[in-house]
Order: structure tokens, then sequence, then C-alpha cells
């Protein structure tokens, strides 16, 4: 409708297609929303032919989301800038690796005053060795406000309108019912909290413990071994949040973004996929990653690095030693039977 909020999506894999389809429905119900989407495509040739223009002409984006028709008012925009410029909210749904020359195209382009919304899990290393919240890094670039929407929510699942529950860490207030408009089906369900930083740290960390669950498959252990796995990880990701964001909420963990999140991700997640093919293949991650995800990017081995570089610098490596381990196995250091040591001597049970 006229005069009702521009909605952007920035980024259009796997993940980004399938909450384009969620949006693109969600705002033709309601007048505060403009009914065109632009979805931000990362062009590409797709079978000789563009793949901005396969969106446009059949409505599916065939490489990252193919099974499923994106309702016709999302229009796929090639170009960055012309996509966002007009935006009165920018939802980020690119892989981390990608955002932050995303962001740097973006500097001085986008309405003062536009909502944001990540839903990016992964860290920003900064150059000196420290991380950085990927929403913060929005933040400090675009100069805006930006929430974060991380949860229990694998893209295929999303888009096959299984139902799902995700939680929003709100930075707008007042904004709360608007993105629960924005965002909420009848079968994907919102939960708006205020504790946005312990939100987004649930959902970059548990694709580290992600890995981990996937050594353990690799090796064959059992699901007994997996859940030791997880509950250290969560024990882990706990910890992280009370030593570097003082202020997080244990009740954050029990949202969707928590211990939904990180169940979900370990027994289904493409970490968990990719981590399990390393310990069967002997492959790295990158050749898995091309083998294996057809263009879509794995966050957790290199989030791991990143949590492990941050670690190292503060001196904290040994308060860390699931996290710290899954890094050493990702990039050869450990073989994958040190996941079970790791476990075995974990502080947890000192
Ligand atoms: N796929 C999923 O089930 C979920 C993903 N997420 C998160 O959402 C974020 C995005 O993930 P997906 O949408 O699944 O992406 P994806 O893993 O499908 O990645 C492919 C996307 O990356 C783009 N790309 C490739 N090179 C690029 C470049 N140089 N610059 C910019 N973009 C480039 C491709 O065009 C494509 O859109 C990640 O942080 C992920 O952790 C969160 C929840 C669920
Ligand atoms: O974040 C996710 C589910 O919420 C997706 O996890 P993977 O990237 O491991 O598939």
């Amino acid at each position: 409708m006229a005069g009702g909020k521009r909605v952007t999506v920035v980024g259009s894999g796997n993940w980004g297609s399938a909450i384009a389809k969620i949006i693109g429905s969600n705002v033709t119900k309601f007048d505060q929303f403009q009914d065109e989407v632009k979805m931000w495509v990362f062009e590409e040739m797709v079978e000789g032919k563009k793949l901005t223009e396969i969106i446009n002409t059949t409505h599916v984006n065939v490489k990252y989301l193919p099974d499923h028709k994106l309702p016709e008012n999302v229009v796929a925009v090639p170009d960055l800038v012309e996509a966002a410029k007009d935006a009165d909210i920018l939802v980020f749904v690119v892989p981390h690796q990608f955002l932050h020359r995303t962001l740097k195209t973006l500097e001085g382009k986008v309405k003062p005053d536009v909502i944001g919304l990540s839903l990016i899990k992964g860290f920003h290393l900064k150059p000196e060795g420290g991380i950085e919240l990927l929403s913060h890094i929005i933040e400090d670039i675009l100069k805006i406000k930006c929430s974060v929407l991380m949860g229990a929510n694998l893209a295929p699942e999303v888009a096959a309108e299984k139902f799902c529950e995700t939680t929003i860490g709100c930075r707008s207030p007042g904004n709360e019912q608007m993105l629960k408009d924005l965002i909420q089906t009848s079968y994907f369900r919102v939960m708006v909290v205020s504790d946005a930083n312990a939100v987004e740290l649930c959902g970059a960390l548990k694709n580290i413990v992600a890995c981990g669950a996937g050594f353990v498959d690799g090796l064959g252990y059992g699901n007994n071994t997996k859940a030791a796995v997880i509950r250290l990880g969560l024990m882990e990701m706990i910890k992280f949040a009370e030593v570097f964001y003082p202020g997080s909420l244990l009740a954050t963990f029990f949202e969707s973004c928590g211990v939904a999140d990180l169940t979900t991700t370990c027994y289904g997640g493409r970490n968990r996929r990719i981590s399990e093919a390393f310990v069967k293949t002997g492959k790295t991650i990158e050749v898995l990653e091309k083998e294996m995800l057809n263009g879509q990017c794995a966050q957790g081995p290199e989030t791991a690095r990143e949590v492990y570089v941050m670690l190292e610098r503060e001196k904290s490596l040994e308060k860390f030693p699931l996290f710290v381990a899954i890094h050493r196995i990702c990039i050869g250091e450990l073989p994958p039977t040190g996941m079970i040591d790791c476990i075995r001597e974990h502080p947890e049970h000192l």
C-alpha cells in the first residue's frame, strides 16, 4: 500500500529465500507495509541464465531453494544499492563471511531511520583479533538500529511450512509488533525479547557445537555421546555470554534461539553434515562444502576460528575446551578422536 514501509531482503541463499517467501506473503496482509519486497541477489549464471532473471520469471530460486515458489511480489534485484536505498526495513541474511563487504557497499547509501533485522549467524573478526557481534557491525557501518532473529529454523523445513518457533531480539523499542507482523505466520511463531546480544550469541555459537555433533556422528558414536556434546556445548555457550557479554540473561538460552536451535542444528543442519563427512572421508571442509552444498555455506568452522582467535587473545582458551577442540579438528591440528578426549576431560566433570 502507498505510504507503508518498504522492505528489502539483503541476501537470497537458502535461508534468505525461505524468509523472503514469508515476508513476501506477510507484507500483503498489513497496510503498514508496501506490497513489493526487493531481494538482493548476488548475481550468478545458472545454466546460462542470470539467477535474477530466473527468479523474476519463474519465482523460484532454482539454485538455493529449488522446491518452493516465492510470492510474485518478491522482486530479485542484482544491484545492492538499488535494492536497499529506499528501504525502511532491511533484513540481512547473507552468509557471515560476506557481510562486511556488503555493508561497505551500502555505507552512507541507506535511509538514516531504516530499521535493521539480522538473521545472520557468526561473528566479525576484527583485525586486532577481537570479535564483534554482526548486528553491531551493521549498526556501526550503516548508523542504524539493528535487531536480530535467530531460532530453530532449518530453512528447507521453514520453506515447507513445517511448524517451528523463532526468537527476535529487538533493539528498536516500539517496533516489536511491527517486526512480528512482518515475520510471524501460523507455522512460524515469533517470541520477541529484548536481550538481543544473547539471542545473537546463541545463533553464532551453536554452529560451532554442531560441528562437534557431526564429528561424533562421523566417528560412529551414538545419541548419548551427541547429547553430551550438546550439553557441554550449551554450558560453554552460556559461559561465553557470562564472561564476554555480561548482563546476558540465562532465560534467553531457553528460547528458540538457544536450546532449540542447538538441538535442530546438531541433528539436521549443514554444519553437522559437513563435519560428519569430514571425519568419514578425510577431505577438507572447503572441499566438502564445494562437493556437498552447491554454493551454500557452512558457518560453523569459520565461527570456530573467529572464536579461537579471540579466546587466544583473551588468554581464555582453557575455559572453552570444546570450542577450541572443534576449531583444531576443523583445521587438521587435532584428529577427530580428539573430540572424545575433549568431552571426557571436560572441566564440567572435575
Ligand atoms: N540455511 C539455513 O537453514 C539457515 C541459515 N541461517 C543463517 O543465515 C545466513 C545466510 O544463510 P543462507 O541464506 O542459508 O545462505 P547460503 O548458505 O545458502 O549461501 C548462499 C548465498 O551466498 C551468496 N553469496 C555467494 N558469494 C557471495 C558474495 N561474494 N557476496 C554476497 N553473497 C554471496 C549466494 O549468492 C547465496 O545467496 C547464515 O548466517 C546462516 O547461518 C540461519 C537460519 C537457518
Ligand atoms: O541455523 C540453522 C538452523 O536454525 C541452520 O544450520 P546449518 O547452517 O548448520 O544448516
